[in-house]
């Protein structure tokens, strides 16, 4: 097939253009594939699937002006994003949506695939085979490609595939889903690029087109019978525009409908559509056969003038120009007798026709669901975990910014700190504090960036995925925190044996365990919070500034070293429970500094300065009771972990709802 549809340049047949032929006969190039495709005998069978639209509307409340202009920010208007919108398809079928920016097609799409969100009234049903969905089938009918391919970019095209089948289908064997893969990789001509790296934007990979054809397979290992496609020739050049409707027009006639949102289709692609609906300010302004397109505007009095792209034309006659008002009233006049010709139509009332046939009560063949039979809850995280290991493990700058983050910022204190030694007047006190302090306050920071560099990318995936039904996201975030253990382990520990031993802290070995198993949690937290916060906060820069503020707040409250826990006011003092820098610092502070003894030199001028040489008051003094607390602030610090754990999974539901696009 590859070479079929990239050949496709090669095997153009040029048409005579008949000056007096009408626009739809005028089409001038058009290769044998396409010709064969928009043969109807090509069909090989009877439309085994229909789906028919029925007077779908949607409107959303807004304000009716910006928060800072009170007066009209007060008050709200009804705006109707789509009115009455009623269309018919069967499978077998290619439909082009066409029309101007903003004229409704995408909301179109979501509220066919049922992924319109709570914002504003849906009206309208939606039948699959005569039959209505309800509102959780919708998801277990359609395949829905974003406008967006959200990809790994580090996975290959097989691996992509397989992964996405591990996720979709059950009780397949491995050798069953490398089959399906295969077989979807051949049916969208991806066979030579199967062990490709899907590529980012600071590496090549495939190609954009390779890449919106792999969003496409992924959608299609479900065998879905409807597939709804937004916008996907955008940003792809003209060729490789035209490739991608015109495979699109082969999976339709493998018995599927296929629903396609498009800007600036080429004039060659007129026949390849089966249905074309053009849209203008959330109306239906037409929808049918291209032939009967080209009548019905000729029949309205606009015709399509010789050489130009029919398209562009009747787009353009049913846009609403918003330049000037006088513009904008006689555009919108126009586009409404247009719409009102069309209503009066016998186009409509064909159409009409078909879905009423279509939903009468007679024996009705069933609703074709998607395969249906997910994996179990288990099975989806472990390969959510394998893929994202896979991904990031090929990260070189990812993993090497991940190990060696920690380190960078030790070698900062330890060369600032250089050696301690054991006089108080030289610092031995104040620069052991410093190095807990900073261990404490510093780390939770690189967790922080790691999560906000690292995670963005695989959250729009989860919002896309979950959407399809493979998953919830909260397991992707679940998949995530696991993934990330053993690289925080290593880049913690790296980070402590160098600063520990380097500057010369404590050598008993059961000091530097717990200096370790301390510093690695606030790092822990760092990255779990962002993840949590990433989960409500789409914006990654706020959720930094936020993790930041906290983590400040945080250490004021809680580490001692700001104010003594003592002498804060009361509810500072119950605050500071809340925060792990008070058990990290108080473990840190007893494990450096607990049956320690430090001395004065003679050169101290300050009386009273040796008075508290031994370690134990320095504990006694700023956190009575520590070595009875130990094993309890080791719990405490720890708790936070699964806490965050389930704030995560929390917060990531509440994302199930927020995110509906
Ligand atoms: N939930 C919503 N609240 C307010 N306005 C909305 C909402 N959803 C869509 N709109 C508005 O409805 C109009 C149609 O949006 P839509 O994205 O469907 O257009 P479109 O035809 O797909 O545009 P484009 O081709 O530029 O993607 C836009 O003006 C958009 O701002």
């Amino acid at each position: 097939m590859t070479s079929e549809i990239e050949n496709m340049s090669g095997s153009y047949s040029l048409q005579t253009v008949d000056k007096k032929s009408p626009p739809d006969e005028s089409i001038t190039v058009m290769s044998e594939k396409e010709a064969a495709i928009m043969d109807p005998g090509h069909t090989e069978s009877q439309p085994s699937c229909s789906l028919s639209i029925s007077k779908v509307s949607y409107t959303v409340s807004e304000r009716v002006g910006p928060w800072w202009d009170m007066p009209s920010y007060t008050k709200k208007w009804t705006r109707q994003i789509l009115n009455n919108v009623s269309f018919h398809v069967d499978s077998g079928e290619i439909m082009g949506i066409l029309g101007n920016s903003g004229s409704g097609k995408t909301t179109l799409l979501d509220a066919i695939a049922g992924r319109i969100g709570n914002a504003g009234t849906l009206e309208g049903e939606v039948f699959v085979n005569g039959r209505k969905l309800r509102r959780k089938q919708f998801q277990d009918v359609f395949s829905y490609v974003l406008q967006s391919d959200n990809l790994l970019s580090y996975l290959t095209v097989e691996e992509t595939l397989t992964f996405t089948a591990q996720l979709s289908l059950r009780g397949y064997s491995s050798d069953a889903i490398q089959k399906r893969v295969a077989a979807v990789m051949a049916e969208l001509s991806l066979g030579h690029v199967a062990h490709s790296v899907i590529g980012g934007r600071i590496f090549p990979g495939i190609s954009g087109g390779e890449r919106r054809r792999v969003s496409i397979a992924s959608q299609l290992l479900q065998d879905p019978k409807v597939i709804l496609l937004d916008e996907p020739t955008t940003s792809l050049d003209s060729m490789t525009a035209n490739q991608i409707v015109v495979l699109l027009a082969e999976l339709a006639k493998r018995d599927r409908i296929v629903i396609v949102t498009i800007h600036q289709p080429r004039s060659e692609l007129f026949r390849i559509f089966s249905k074309i609906a053009i849209m203008s300010r959330g109306e239906l302004v037409f929808c049918g056969q291209p032939g009967e397109m080209v009548d019905f505007f000729n029949s309205c009095g606009y015709e399509c003038p010789e050489y130009c792209n029919p398209f562009d034309i009747y787009v353009d006659l049913t846009s609403v120009d918003t330049r000037n008002s006088e513009r904008e009233v006689a555009t919108y006049n126009r586009m409404h007798s247009i719409t009102s010709a069309y209503q009066n139509s016998d186009i409509y009332e064909g159409m009409l026709g078909k879905i009423q046939k279509c939903c009468q009560p007679q024996e009705k063949p069933s609703i074709p669901f998607k395969s249906r039979t997910s994996p179990t809850c288990a099975s989806k995280l472990w390969v959510l975990l394998r893929r994202t290991m896979k991904n990031l493990s090929r990260d070189r700058m990812g993993v090497l910014m991940r190990l060696s983050q920690n380190l960078i910022y030790g070698l900062f204190v330890a060369f600032f700190v250089m050696r301690l030694n054991d006089d108080v007047d030289r610092g031995a006190v104040q620069d052991r504090i410093g190095i807990i302090y900073q261990s404490i306050a510093a780390t939770p920071y690189t967790g922080m960036l790691n999560a906000v560099a690292l995670f963005p990318a695989l959250r729009a995936i989860a919002d896309q995925e979950s959407m399809d039904g493979l998953y919830h996201k909260w397991q992707m975030f679940l998949a995530y925190v696991i993934h990330i253990i053993p690289f925080s382990v290593i880049s913690v520990f790296i980070f402590t044996s160098f600063l520990y031993w380097t500057v010369g802290m404590n050598p008993e070995p059961w000091r530097f365990a717990s200096f370790s198993g301390v510093v690695l949690v606030p790092h822990f937290i760092g990255e779990m919070l962002t993840l949590a916060l990433l989960g409500v906060v789409h914006d990654p820069n706020m959720v930094n500034s936020g993790v930041a503020l906290l983590n400040i707040a945080g250490v004021m409250l809680g580490s001692g070293f700001l104010r003594s826990n003592k002498d804060m006011p009361r509810v500072f003092q119950w605050l500071s429970y809340l925060t792990f820098q008070k058990y990290g610092c108080e473990l840190l502070i007893f494990t450096e500094f607990h049956s320690s003894n430090f001395t004065c030199s003679e050169s101290s001028v300050v009386p009273g300065a040796c008075s508290m040489i031994s370690g134990d008051n320095i504990i006694d003094a700023s956190y009575p009771g520590a070595e009875t607390r130990f094993t309890m602030d080791f719990l405490l610090l720890y708790a936070f972990l699964p806490a965050l754990v389930i704030l995560g999974i929390i917060s990531f539901r509440i994302r199930d709802r927020l995110i509906r696009r």
